[in-house]
């Protein structure tokens, strides 16, 4: 059986050690292993190439991916979705793994409907906001970079008495930012999902400084779109100097954690155990298990934040 490995749209930390072990594993099971390079741009411009031990020697601790990623405007259109599909009727692809978020799943979803193409999904995605699944390739490495990085800023925060504003990546989904606030002890937190009430938090600040706080971290998703919002409201309601640091795409880099590593391991395992007997499957992680589920249960559900961190967060959004 010949099975193709491709890492589409945001890369992330942990699709590196993804890739060494579908090589390693194909072998194990006398699969022979293919890269396509590039993503879906990458399938539509016929970049397949069978793989070996000696392109994955060395990879495990590397952010990124070494066969690269892309977004694909041209997968909307089913002109080149056909030619991708040729392309890997040409190089004799029997399967696909694709590592993906939300977006690479629907632009598999489409493709299944029209070739049927056997395949496994494996989510990888700093966004964690695949549904029906508590965690993504990328999110621990991610969480672990805000986490230096807003320890980092505590330092200078207490030094000058200042409220910084630090703006975390995850689109729509405030996954990032939730975990973070919650990790790193921050003031405030304000994520898409959840209404947050800025009188509320104002009557506590103020009685706070009162107590001698003398400085904040507010971690606010970048879905809100209003960082600079919250940091002139610090200025005028608050009476504190602010900064604005938007930590971008620092988030998406770092060398995999230990957890990535071995969730990685199983989730590719997983994959390539099943590939033969359910070939239409994502392979989740939930409740502490690898649970295999129908791609078309997965485009369809929404992604839900988990109750119990909200309710940690409650009082860093004001409610
Ligand atoms: N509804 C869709 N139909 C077809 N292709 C899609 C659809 N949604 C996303 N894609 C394709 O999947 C690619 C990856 O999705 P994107 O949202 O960028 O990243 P991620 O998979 O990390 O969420 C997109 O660039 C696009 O080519
Ligand atoms: O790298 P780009 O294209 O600027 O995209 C930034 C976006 O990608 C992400 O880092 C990851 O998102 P996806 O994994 O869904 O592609 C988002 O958190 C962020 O909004």
């Amino acid at each position: 059986m010949n099975i193709a490995i491709l890492t589409s749209g945001g890369d992330s930390s942990g699709m590196n050690p993804a890739i060494k072990k579908f090589v390693e594993c194909c072998y194990e099971k006398n699969y022979t292993p293919y890269f396509i390079y590039d993503g879906l741009e990458g399938m539509i411009d016929g970049k397949i190439k069978k793989a070996s031990y000696k392109d994955v020697a060395g990879i495990i601790y590397r952010g990124g991916t070494i066969i690269r990623s892309s977004r694909s405007k041209r997968w909307y259109e089913k002109k080149y979705r056909k030619i991708a599909y040729e392309n890997l009727k040409n190089n004799k692809i029997d399967a696909l793994i694709i590592l993906g978020g939300d977006g690479s799943f629907r632009a598999l979803d489409v493709f299944y409907d029209e070739f049927k193409i056997p395949f496994m999904g494996i989510p990888a995605t700093i966004d964690n906001d695949i549904p029906l699944n508590e965690y993504t390739i990328g999110v621990d490495t991610a969480l672990n970079v805000i986490r230096e990085a807003v320890d980092d800023i505590r330092d200078t925060a207490s030094s000058f008495s200042r409220a910084f504003v630090i703006e975390t990546m995850g689109r729509e989904c405030g996954y990032l930012a939730l975990t973070s606030a919650v990790a790193n002890g921050a003031e405030m937190c304000l994520i898409p999902e959840v209404k947050y009430n800025l009188d509320n938090l104002k009557k506590r600040y103020l009685d706070e400084i009162k107590n001698g706080r003398s400085y904040f971290l507010a971690i606010v998703a970048e879905g809100l779109n209003i960082s600079y919002k919250i940091k002139e409201w610090f200025e005028k309601e608050i009476g504190f100097e602010s900064r604005v640091t938007i930590l971008g795409h620092i988030q998406r880099g770092g060398s995999p954690t230990v957890i990535e590593r071995l969730r990685t391991a199983e989730f590719v395992k997983t994959a390539l155990d099943n590939i033969e007997k359910n070939p239409d499957k994502i392979v989740t992680y939930y409740d502490d298990k690898f649970v295999l589920r129908d791609l078309k249960d997965i485009v369809n559900s929404k992604y839900e934040l988990d109750e119990n961190m909200l309710a940690l967060a409650k009082k860093l959004m004001g409610i």
